[in-house]
């Protein structure tokens, strides 16, 4: 295909704006932040529609943007504390935490009468939430939100921007997922009257809702000390394609502003990149989450490499009795591959080691979500190495998560013993960054503690 067709193919079916009209509207939203000669510039990919690329050679760590979001909102992912303010992000009580004008979003004193909470407070009270308060009752203080409803409001707030700004997200690219249209319906069933029959207000809300699956981010955001994940809409860093190991990392300073520097260095000319995934996932757990969630195959230089650049992050124990040898994907490009024993060289059809690695997955996350550190060190230490390999992607994220708990809270209370493995799990985990050629990824400043 070639890249104009390439770029059509990946826009949303009635909207094709070129690069340039596109980096004018960006340009409006960087505002300030928009620098006199920027390192970067927009234009087609043959990646995938249009990407981001250099200027001129850019260097590893170079700042390449900041920007602002354009829209956030709440994630209202299941199990997020949904006593947490729309506006300011902040903890509200556990009782007596909705808006005081009933439209039933979870609000505190000073944002409900606030100008930016202002027309979607109406027009949730238009629409007639089915949690709300009837007129004249007291509120129960046993308040129940939605987190459907709660989801959509991301989307409500796209039709109160600007016209620039509202040109930028029609510009943005919308995949059509039929998955999309069913967040909108279950959203409607959460009003009395939701504009369902509202034809051009319905497309708008669905191209809008396909632009925000698209593009928009979970962008941490921490206020006095409560910590919330924000679906944030930050149209420059979304239009950088995705590559396995790219050479562009982002992170997002307290959920507004996303920052994006070059991982490694990059060449006058080369297309800046980013991930959609996490870095350390194998090559078949990003390959799902990927089509699943963007609806694209990925075909980077590390997605065609079994060994993963040798870090063996799929690699499983072997199957046959009495043979330990790693057992690694045979071809790459398929969700269903067979595998072969490095070993042995038997090889498992993929069904079997779905299986296994399902089993290793569970195993491991049930003992994060309910083990102390301490009996997480004890079961990664002794236990795991009898099922799964130390390479396997699923012990690496569990060594992850007990360097986030002990770096994040009460690090004083462990001991000498207890930090040294951390710090072991550590220098294991940046020599696999190290071996994919990372670079100065967003993990590798979050575990050397550079970003929060
Ligand atoms: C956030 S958009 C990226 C910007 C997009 N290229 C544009 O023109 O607006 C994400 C979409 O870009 C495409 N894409 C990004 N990276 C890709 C890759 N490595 N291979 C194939 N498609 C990719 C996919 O269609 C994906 O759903």
């Amino acid at each position: 295909m070639n890249t104009t067709a390439a770029m059509i193919a990946h826009m949303a079916p009635d909207r094709n704006t070129t690069p340039e009209q596109l980096a004018k509207l960006i340009d409006v939203h960087l505002g300030d932040l928009h620098e006199a000669d920027p390192n970067w510039t927009l234009a087609a990919s043959v990646v995938a529609g249009r990407g981001v690329f250099a200027t001129r050679d850019i260097a590893r760590g170079e700042l390449i943007f900041r920007e602002r979001a354009l829209v956030v909102g709440p994630t209202a992912r299941k199990g997020a504390q949904l006593n947490t303010c729309v506006c300011c992000h902040c903890l509200l009580p556990a009782q007596g935490f909705l808006c005081a004008h009933r439209c039933t979003l979870p609000v505190c004193g000073p944002c409900s009468d606030s100008e930016t909470h202002r027309e979607e407070c109406q027009h949730f009270q238009r629409w007639q939430p089915i949690d709300a308060v009837p007129e004249g009752a007291e509120p129960s203080g046993a308040e129940q939100i939605n987190p459907l409803s709660l989801r959509i409001l991301t989307a409500v707030r796209v039709f109160h921007l600007g016209q620039q700004q509202r040109s930028l997200v029609d510009a943005m690219q919308a995949n059509a997922e039929r998955g999309y249209r069913q967040e909108i319906i279950k959203a409607a069933q959460c009003f009395r009257n939701f504009p369902t029959t509202d034809k051009p207000f319905m497309d708008q809300l669905f191209r809008i809702v396909g632009v925000l699956n698209t593009n928009a981010f979970e962008a941490p955001c921490r206020v006095d000390g409560h910590e919330t994940l924000l679906r944030g809409l930050f149209p420059l860093t979304a239009i950088m394609n995705h590559e396995c190991t790219p050479n562009a990392s982002h992170y997002f300073d307290n959920g507004r502003m996303a920052v994006v520097r070059a991982a490694r260095d990059i060449p006058k000319g080369g297309e800046i990149t980013t991930t959609y995934t996490k870095i350390l996932w194998s090559n078949l757990t990003r390959g799902i989450f990927l089509k699943m969630t963007k609806n694209f195959m990925c075909d980077c230089p590390r997605c065609n490499d079994n060994t993963e650049n040798g870090t063996y992050l799929s690699a499983l124990f072997c199957r046959e009795q009495g043979c330990k040898g790693l057992v690694i994907p045979v071809q790459t490009k398929t969700m269903q591959p067979d595998w072969r024993c490095l070993s042995c060289e038997n090889v498992f059809p993929h069904a079997k080691m779905a299986r296994y690695q399902d089993f290793a997955l569970n195993t491991i996350n049930n003992r994060i979500n309910s083990s102390s550190v301490q009996d997480m060190i004890h079961f990664i230490n002794e236990l795991c190495p009898r099922f799964c390999p130390s390479s396997n992607y699923v012990l690496i994220e569990a060594k992850l998560n007990v360097i986030w708990r002990m770096t994040r809270f009460n690090a004083e209370q462990y001991t000498d013993q207890e930090v040294a493995h951390k710090d072991r799990y550590r220098e294991e985990i940046l020599a696999i960054l190290h071996k994919l050629g990372a670079g100065e990824c967003t993990l590798k400043k979050l575990i050397t503690e550079e970003i929060q």
